[in-house]
């Protein structure tokens, strides 16, 4: 299981913020809001009864393991979790060209509209041993669209079967996917109505582009399960999901309105590209739920750990005191070096010898923590004892179930996204589309004012 280390985060050590005493004095209120989500099961925790989304991706393994490529097209929920499931559990070098990937597929994920990004993806791939993936829960992401008309266009002309080369991850009912896929014989998988995209990793979202590169994913499940079943029933002052909930609340109500992800692991970087999305969209608010103007959220950041101390940490030590920070760590990794025993007359390089690079790189991570805390900054630390998909299902369960918790306490919907509608429909009126003229004219031309 995941291991919390709350150690830094209080007064205690600290000397200033919250001692652990203060924040459990509200603790009933957090334990009420971890209550209220899972008896109202959302679709996040829904999933979890059932083997269904599993056994749907299951049922296409044969078809999924024909193919060398599997290329995800989507953007925001419908790709973080499949760059985070493959980054953190497939080795850093497995869509190399010399990787013995023992007949699975590489795994390539489009997500943005970038025609160089687009490119490089193409040219790594062979198209006829390849399936598109197209994931969209509303069937209208203009990315993941144009993407797909990119390489439908491509399949056209080299005269491939589209369907042998297609599959679309949708909503079961709506939206143009399903209905072009049912008009052209596409294979779909389906995106469970009652799940955001930001919560729907453990959908055939994440679990068909996992399953073909060879993870496995009743175990992701399975750790998600325990999950469920450790930081839903824990009591509060041992439960990890509450202590978290009231530290990163707390650390709000005092203007840390930035919460920064800092993994020492290359492989669980990209975790906290994930976490950017489901924090951000679910906690960044302008409404609470009786419609009063709140502005509520904490921006998350991600940063690398240890090449960020070389970057970002004489901020976050010195600068404002607005950051509460979650490291995520390592213990045992697939491989390791030990540092040779080299100049053992100089002492900056001879106490390096002997010891392992990964030694090296968690002495970083708890040097690091500890002068963040002699900074007065809180951080706790989450480590996974080795990377596999037990824990990453039990992080990524933690995570979406934490998220939930404080849209609770913060009383906002934490399920929506009203936010990023305005900017996708002035794209829409500066691409033309029907209905949108209006804003074509508002927003096109030069009237703003200072270009330079
Ligand atoms: O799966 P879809 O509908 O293409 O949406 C992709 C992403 O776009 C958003 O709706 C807005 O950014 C996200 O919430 C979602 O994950």
């Amino acid at each position: 299981m995941l291991e919390f280390d709350f150690s830094l985060a209080f007064k205690e050590n600290l000397k200033s913020g919250i001692s652990f005493e203060e924040l459990m004095e509200h603790s009933g209120v957090a334990m009420t809001a971890l209550r209220k989500v899972i008896d109202s099961k959302p679709g996040f925790i829904r999933i979890l009864g059932t083997d269904k989304y599993i056994k749907e991706v299951e049922d296409i393994a044969d078809w999924l393991g024909k193919f060398d490529n599997i290329v995800v097209l989507g953007i925001g929920g419908s790709a973080l979790g499949n760059i985070a499931l493959h980054t953190s559990l497939k080795p850093l070098n497995w869509n190399s060209s010399g990787y013995d990937r023992k007949g699975k597929a590489r795994v390539f994920v489009v997500d943005n509209v970038d025609p160089e990004f687009l490119e490089a993806t193409l040219s790594e791939i062979e198209i006829s041993k390849t399936l598109f993936n197209v994931i969209s829960k509303s069937g209208t992401t203009a990315e993941a669209m144009a993407n797909y008309l990119i390489v439908r266009g491509i399949l056209d002309k080299e005269g491939l079967v589209p369907a042998d080369h297609l599959l679309f991850t949708t909503d079961p009912e709506k939206g143009v996917l399903r209905k072009i896929a049912q008009e052209e014989g596409i294979k779909t998988l389906t995106i469970p109505q009652d799940v955001g995209g930001r919560f729907s990793v453990l959908t055939p979202v994440g679990l068909a582009s996992a399953l073909a590169e060879g993870i496995d994913i009743r175990a992701l499940y399975h750790g998600a399960r325990i999950a469920l079943e450790r930081y839903g029933n824990l009591e509060a002052r041992k439960n990890p999901l509450i202590i978290n909930a009231l530290l990163h609340l707390d650390a709000m109500k005092k203007g840390k309105s930035i919460s920064v992800m800092m993994p020492y692991s290359n492989r669980l970087y990209l975790l906290a590209d994930w976490y950017r999305q489901l924090w951000a969209e679910s906690l960044g608010k302008k409404y609470d739920l009786d419609g009063n103007e709140v502005f509520t959220g904490q921006t998350p950041v991600k940063a690398l750990g240890a090449v960020d101390q070389h970057s970002q940490i004489q901020l976050y030590n010195e600068g404002p005191k607005d950051k509460i920070v979650t490291f995520l760590r390592l213990e045992k990794f697939l491989t390791d070096y030990e540092i040779p025993r080299l100049y053992t007359d100089i002492n900056a390089l001879s106490y390096l010898g002997g010891k392992s690079l990964s030694t090296l790189l968690n002495s970083e991570q708890r040097g690091t923590a500890f002068a963040l805390a002699k900074n007065g900054v809180p951080n706790l630390t989450i480590s996974f004892p080795v990377l596999n998909e037990e824990h990453v299902g039990e992080f990524i369960f933690y995570y979406e179930l934490l998220t939930a918790v404080m849209g609770e306490l913060l009383h906002i919907n934490p399920y929506d996204q009203p936010g990023v509608e305005l900017g996708k429909k002035i794209t829409y009126g500066l691409m033309g589309r029907d209905g949108y003229e209006e804003l074509l004219n508002e927003y096109s031309g030069d009237h703003w004012g200072l270009k330079l």
